[in-house]
């Protein structure tokens, strides 16, 4: 079975506000950046994804993103996060009406493919299944089989209320990389540790030695 992902981004100037701390405003856009090109470059290299959609108004983040084989969807209704999810998924739906469709965050930028491969393979067996974030409070992955709605609900808290919707909560080994999304500077001390994309790497390279 082949995937298409749907992948909600803000726009890179708001983006990431908790990691204000750590990356100040002339670079946190740059970041969130990289985090979104790794994140969708490790879904395009997975063999269970078929296509990429990204959900943003971004210009400059359509543009790298397109370019790295996403399709950009705009972010309608401007209504936040889970509506801009409902959006990506009709929009997606209506061009391949048999796809599953999996919600993917765009700030997972140590996302390895094979693990991201086992993810999906154990969402096709349910209507509905998510992944958990490495904190165990919020949700990475959320999947809909054909025919079957996403109904997203995420943001703070998205684990107990995905649950709550009934989706199947996959409980998986050795999936971290999918799970360790990016919100504080500890998560991306966490993610650095496990390994992350080249654009990440460079930008935060940058962040620690701005000089060079
Ligand atoms: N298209 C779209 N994506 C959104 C919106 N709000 C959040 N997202 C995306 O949803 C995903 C999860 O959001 P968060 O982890 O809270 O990321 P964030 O909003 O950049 O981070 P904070 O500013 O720290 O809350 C990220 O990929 C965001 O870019 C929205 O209104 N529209
Ligand atoms: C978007 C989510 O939360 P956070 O903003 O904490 O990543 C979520 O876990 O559903």
């Amino acid at each position: 079975m082949q995937w298409t992902l749907v992948i909600p981004l803000k726009p890179l100037a708001r983006a990431k506000s908790r990691l204000a701390d750590t990356a100040g405003d002339g670079v946190r856009p740059g970041l969130a950046l990289a985090f979104a090109e790794d994140t969708v470059a490790a879904a395009l290299a997975c063999p269970a994804v078929a296509s990429v959609a990204v959900v943003t108004d971004d210009g400059v983040a359509g543009r790298e993103l397109a370019a790295l084989g996403a399709r950009i969807v705009a972010d309608e209704p401007r209504a936040g996060l889970n509506a801009a999810l409902t959006h990506g998924t009709a929009a997606v739906r209506s061009a391949r009406p048999e796809t599953p469709v999996a919600a993917l965050n765009a700030d997972l930028p140590a996302l390895r493919p094979g693990e991201l491969t086992r993810v999906l393979q154990a969402a096709a067996q349910f209507p509905r299944a998510f992944l958990a974030d490495s904190a165990a409070v919020g949700t990475t992955l959320l999947a809909a089989a054909p025919g079957r709605a996403l109904l997203p609900a995420f943001g703070a808290g998205s684990r107990a209320r995905h649950r709550a919707s009934g989706a199947v909560e996959l409980s998986l080994d050795a999936v971290e990389s999918v799970r360790r999304d990016v919100d504080t500077g500890d998560d991306l001390r966490a993610a650095l540790a496990l390994g992350v994309g080249p654009r990440t790497a460079a930008a935060a390279a940058r962040l620690l030695f701005p000089g060079r």
